[in-house]
């Protein structure tokens, strides 16, 4: 058959099983999914190896019995389309472009990689070393942090850097734990690929930030330099007070994470642009809050609330 939707299993990094869509052609099949809305415009969410070198996209990962073991390849493909699903169902984008563009993964990048990137064109994920992390598209909130950076760059463009950077990092840390939708009350980053010979740590908490070295309030804002040891002006590091005031907004009572979603992603995609500082994310949030429910809602009022909880406005 020349290429038709089939459906694989999987082991993911953590050893669970899951279930895959693949693509088969005579002879067996491709790691390529060919099931989402997307494929009407020909976009595919499809998964490669590096090969533990440095060349991308490497190759296309095969398997001849539609039953795959290559653990890192299985949870970037699935995670990558759980991802896909949730901002096409929840917020009605059509992957990163919103036209169906295609979503390319490379596993198994160089040796020993304690980290994953979106490169402008696809996600690199790296096997870790085994005791910072495990293969790092083990978790979704990486995954999804990782396409939200490709979203952000198409829609507010929040440049690399200081403030804007901050905003940048701390919309992927939001939208990666809103997709990966766990009960956790702690709001962690990465808690599934961190080193995974310690249990309960992460890369970062949004409810409390402090516990891995970020600020969760202006007068903790860290002043370092646009450099690479600077974190870019500390994009990874100043998130926390964004991250700190989504927290203290979607639990507020009454607020639902899907309404909270819809009121980050309009003020990302509807108001947000290259050098928005924290006060215009302030600002846009109570914009799309307002527009969304209302200027009067508890939405519009808690979000205001939870930026002036963090020093903001
Ligand atoms: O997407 C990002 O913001 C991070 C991309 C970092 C990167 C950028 C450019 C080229 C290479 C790598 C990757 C992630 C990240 O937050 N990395 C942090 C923390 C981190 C991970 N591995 C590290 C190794 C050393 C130091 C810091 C880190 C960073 O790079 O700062 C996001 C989720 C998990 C990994
Ligand atoms: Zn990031």
């Amino acid at each position: 058959v020349n290429h038709a939707a089939a459906t694989g299993t999987g082991t993911g990094v953590l050893g669970d099983t899951k279930t895959l869509n693949t693509d088969s052609y005579s002879g067996g099949y491709y790691l390529r999914d060919i099931t989402k809305p997307m494929y009407s415009t020909g976009g595919k969410i499809e998964t490669y190896t590096a090969n533990y070198g440095t060349a991308l996209p490497g190759t296309l990962l095969t398997d001849a019995d539609n039953v795959w073991t290559d653990r890192a390849a299985v949870d970037a493909h699935y995670y990558a389309g759980k991802t896909y699903d949730f901002y096409y169902n929840k917020l009605g984008r059509n992957s990163f472009d919103n036209r169906g563009a295609t979503l390319k993964s490379t596993v198994h990048y160089s040796r020993n990689y304690n980290n994953a990137f979106w490169n402008g064109t696809q996600m690199v994920y790296g096997d870790g070393d085994g005791s910072q992390f495990t293969s790092l598209s083990g978790a979704l909130d990486v995954v999804a942090h990782e396409i939200t950076h490709a979203v952000t760059e198409r829609t507010a463009g929040l440049v690399y850097e200081y403030q804007p950077g901050a905003l940048n990092e701390s919309f992927s840390d939001v939208l990666g734990n809103l997709v990966e939708n766990k009960n956790d009350p702690k709001w962690l980053l990465g808690e599934d690929v961190t080193t995974p010979g310690i249990a309960g740590d992460a890369l970062r908490s949004m409810s409390n930030p402090n516990e891995y070295g970020q600020p969760d309030h202006m007068n903790e804002y860290q002043n370092l330099p646009n450099t690479r040891e600077g974190d870019w002006g500390g994009v990874h590091i100043n998130s926390g007070i964004p991250n700190k005031a989504f927290y203290n907004f979607v639990t507020t009572p009454g607020i639902t994470k899907d309404n909270a979603g819809k009121i980050w992603y309009r003020a990302l995609t509807q108001y947000l642009t290259s050098y928005s500082q924290f006060i215009d994310a302030r600002n846009a949030t109570i914009q799309a809050a307002t527009d969304l429910f209302g200027a009067n809602s508890l939405e519009a009022t808690a979000v205001a609330n939870a930026w002036a909880s963090v020093g903001v406005g």
